[in-house]
């Protein structure tokens, strides 16, 4: 394994790192939809979509999203497509242009882990100081999916999505709500049904009609666990870590928490076109400095920041970067909302 160097940006608490991680995903929402972060281009892009509601906003890849009864709030047939720019047309690639692909067609995908990650998002995003994100963020223009689920009733305060449902999404105030895609609870019992039929979901959203190798998400967000594990990727299950094919994989045995889990795969992980670490807290000291200064130990992280390179930021609080002396820290800069006292 060589050494690749991913972007850390460290923070001196829990409300930096939080206040840095949600104008990241704003400016990954903005990127994605407008592909600017220029605020009055924004603005400008909007006011036009507002007088045309047909207006082409995309080009380049286009990936077809179908909504299931997987999803909390189901809508239609929908292209999204990733890059964005204001163009009359998208040209289909033999030079003529697909009328059917519109600006609203546009989805954010993005992914969250559970654990503590889904607190600081409910910080960032939901109980900021800065109340600006309130109108910065287009829930309705969301499709969230889960990087892993622990195997357990959504009631409990092990589910992931459980959990974020009740930090973040029953509290986004006002009609415009984002799409969810969970895993079917019916399912717990089976971890490889569970898997299935999470992949299932996945492929209808991503290639239903392209032959799509893997999905591309516009923003995965991943924790890291004092031993190692990123979403449900575990250091010593080799096998789920050298996984080419398949983008979910069924967990079980996991050696901390609920036994039995689903995780995306490291191809998937490495595929999507940002891959954001947030780490906080004294327990992780231990576990950053194995992932910063030993790559060759090979855990899930370093696998990723290897494959993933140049697409791969670190969020993480000075608690937790306290045993790590080799490493260039940078000092984030807002880019998208105005930088808080916090930081
Ligand atoms: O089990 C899990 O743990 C990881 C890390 O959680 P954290 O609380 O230490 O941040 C989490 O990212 C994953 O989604 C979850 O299933």
């Amino acid at each position: 394994m060589t050494t690749t160097v991913p972007l850390i940006y460290s923070f001196p608490g829990f409300d930096g790192v939080a206040d840095a991680v949600a104008d990241h995903i704003i400016s990954a929402q903005n990127q994605t939809l407008y592909n600017t972060l220029d605020p009055k281009q924004i603005a400008l892009i909007k006011e036009e979509q507002a007088k045309r509601p047909g207006l082409l906003t995309s080009s380049s890849t286009a990936s077809i999203s179908h909504s299931t009864n997987h999803s909390t709030s189901p809508s239609t047939l929908n292209l999204s497509l990733s890059t964005t720019q204001l163009t009359n047309g998208i040209s289909n690639g033999n030079g003529k242009k697909d009328k059917k692909r519109k600006s609203a067609d546009i989805r954010f995908k993005i992914a969250i882990s559970g654990g503590s990650l889904v607190k600081i998002l409910n910080q960032g995003l939901l109980s900021s100081s800065c109340k600006q994100i309130e109108d910065l963020i287009e829930w309705d223009k969301w499709d969230i999916y889960f990087a892993d689920e622990r195997l357990v009733p959504f009631e409990s305060k092990d589910s992931n999505y459980g959990e974020a449902k009740r930090q973040i999404f029953d509290l986004i105030k006002g009609d415009k709500k984002p799409r969810i895609f969970h895993i079917d609870e019916a399912l717990i019992d089976d971890s490889q049904e569970c898997a299935d039929d999470y992949e299932k979901i996945l492929i209808n959203n991503f290639a239903r009609k392209d032959s799509v190798k893997l999905p591309m998400f516009d923003l995965l967000l991943l924790g890291c666990a004092p031993d190692g594990h990123i979403a449900s990727l575990f250091p010593n299950h080799g096998e789920q870590l050298r996984e080419k094919l398949a983008w979910c994989l069924p967990v079980s045995k996991a050696p901390s928490g609920p036994e039995n889990r689903i995780t995306l795969s490291i191809p998937v992980i490495c595929h999507a076109a940002r891959v954001t670490f947030v780490v906080e807290g004294l327990t992780k000291a231990p576990v950053m400095r194995i992932i910063m200064e030993r790559p060759e130990k090979g855990l899930p992280s370093s696998i990723v920041n290897e494959g993933a390179a140049g697409k791969v930021s670190w969020f993480v609080d000075d608690d937790a970067l306290k045993d790590c002396y080799d490493i260039t820290k940078k000092k984030y800069k807002f880019l998208s909302i105005e930088t808080p006292n916090s930081t």
